[in-house]
């Protein structure tokens, strides 16, 4: 077991079904050069999608282990739900990010679901022909209502990544959203830990303190 509870891939798999399904999602993210206003760096474009049942979560999905790889099934995934430029994507076990067993969503009665997270940076065209291509997935529209960038910054008024957490998320997509933000350094550690702060503070707060991740240290 490693940090925070998450499973290496290996661990996982010994997670067998019918008790246990697994399910792969990714986390998409290139390098981004621009500025919001002129004058706020981004740093980073990050993906996520708004789904059919208004939440937000990150493309994937159940993979059936008798296909083949986790991997083969993530890919067979996001290539519904992404489209054509998904076609060339390549996603290997070096892109496992951890996976979280018994996550509070269960996909049938008596069963549990363990959930992988991928993680894979992309050189920004690629990631753009992934947002331009998406609108012709055949999921479009029907499981997946559309890719969103996630706003990594946060604004002087609070708003910005603050904002965006305080949105409903899918399962455990929320504290892998977060888990990624800092072990990737997309947003620095002090910028982190305001952005939860704020979130947090929002009267409208749906914000789990114990699902955010400890020991970041900053
Ligand atoms: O982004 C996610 N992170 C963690 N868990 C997720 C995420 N998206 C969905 N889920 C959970 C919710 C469901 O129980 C399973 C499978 O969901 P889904 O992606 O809708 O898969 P299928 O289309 O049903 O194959 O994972």
């Amino acid at each position: 077991m490693g940090d925070r509870g998450l499973l290496s891939r290996a661990e996982a798999l010994r997670l067998e079904p019918p008790t246990w399904c697994h399910a792969c999602h990714a986390l998409l993210y290139a390098p981004c050069s621009g500025r919001l206003f002129g004058r706020v760096p981004l740093r980073f474009v990050l993906l996520m999608q708004l789904r059919f049942d208004g939440r937000l979560g990150f493309p994937g999905g159940i993979v059936d282990l008798r296909d083949g790889s986790l991997e083969a099934g993530l890919l067979r995934e996001l290539r519904e739900e992404l489209g054509p430029g998904a076609t060339g994507l390549e996603v290997g076990p070096e892109e496992h990010a951890g996976a979280r067993p018994g996550s509070s969503h269960e996909p049938r009665p008596g069963q549990r679901l363990v959930a992988h997270l991928y993680v894979k940076q992309l050189q920004p065209e690629q990631l753009r022909d992934i947002e331009e291509g998406a609108a012709r997935a055949p999921e479009h529209g029907l499981e997946v209502l559309g890719l969103v960038r996630v706003p990594l910054h946060t604004l002087r008024d609070g708003s910005g990544l603050p904002e965006f957490l305080q949105q409903r998320f899918v399962g455990s997509a929320r504290d892998q959203l977060l888990d990624a933000l800092h072990r990737l350094n997309l947003v620095p550690g002090h910028e982190l830990e305001r952005a939860l702060s704020l979130a947090r503070r929002s009267p409208n707060s749906q914000c789990r303190q114990e699902g955010d991740p400890g020991g970041r240290g900053t």
